[in-house]
């Protein structure tokens, strides 16, 4: 059965293959994301979620099949309709940048050096969206990690992206920060696609529309429910740990061989 497209789509992948130095990451990708999905990407160490996001972004092209963005277009056609946050984003703490530059930064096209007016409106109503307007003046150092997130956010927001992506954007905030950061996705994602790069199997019950395993290939499941079966092609033979409301537990049968320590 060939690729079921949606239509209209905002991301597809169609037979893509890419390798670094001769070594493959991914294999025989095919899918396809429909406009507004809000979609959680889970996988192991070194699966090749990263590698995935960054085929979305045009930094990598593939060594065989294609990419094509929001209708048909190729990734670098339409970069400046895609917001990312990498992941580890740091920002040197020493520099002693304002918030509201850092989101300025979003705003830079080619070899535009200033702002206008109108790039000053739109920065302070991406720091409004992300509830930071009133640390616009405040240096960057002096913010919290989750607060600092959420202004790479609005800094991703500022160009009017239509897909936005995120790679594991949660790694270093409070459980309340997240939930903040998450809510804010869930009411970005009523206008545009969210790509979301995770550990965390809670964000899937609660937010996603729809969930990628990415291990050498990718299974895509248009649906947010978490299957065994799902978990499996994603992380292999280990058994996985399901952190909901703070109570570990297994969501995987042991397998044939496993015994308790
Ligand atoms: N620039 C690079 N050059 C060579 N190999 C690379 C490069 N970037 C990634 N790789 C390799 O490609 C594989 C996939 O890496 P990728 O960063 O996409 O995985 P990931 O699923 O995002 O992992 P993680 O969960 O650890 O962030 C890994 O084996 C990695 O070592």
């Amino acid at each position: 059965m060939g690729l079921q497209v949606a239509s209209p789509y905002d991301i597809l992948f169609d037979d893509v293959w890419f390798s670094y130095n001769n070594s493959p990451v991914l294999r025989s990708v095919s899918f396809s994301v429909p406009q507004r999905e809000f979609l959680v990407i889970i996988g192991p160490n070194g699966g090749g979620k990263t590698t995935l996001l960054k085929l979305i972004l045009g930094l990598y092209v593939p060594q065989r099949g294609s990419v094509r963005l929001l209708g048909g277009l190729e990734p670098t056609q339409c970069s400046y309709l895609l917001g990312y946050i990498p992941q580890n984003a740091n920002i040197n703490l020493d520099f002693p940048v304002r918030v509201l530059d850092v989101v300025l930064m979003g705003r830079l096209r080619g070899l535009k050096c200033f702002y206008t007016k109108e790039d000053r409106r739109m920065a302070q109503e991406a720091l409004e969206m992300m509830g930071m307007n009133e640390y616009a003046h405040a240096r960057m150092s002096e913010l919290s990690q989750g607060q600092r997130q959420r202004v790479l956010i609005a800094r991703a927001l500022v160009s009017k992206p239509k897909i936005l992506l995120l790679d594991e954007p949660t790694a270093s905030v409070d459980v309340e920060a997240q939930r903040i950061l998450y809510d804010k996705l869930k009411e970005l994602n009523k206008g545009i696609t969210i790509v979301l790069v995770s550990h965390d199997m809670t964000v899937i019950t609660s937010y996603a529309t729809a969930v990628a395993c990415v291990n050498g290939t990718v299974y895509y499941h248009d649906s947010n429910e978490i299957t065994a079966e799902m978990l499996q092609m994603a992380y292999g033979s280990c058994p996985v740990e399901l952190v909901a409301h703070g109570i570990p537990h297994r969501v995987l049968a042991k397998h044939d061989g496993d015994h308790d320590a």
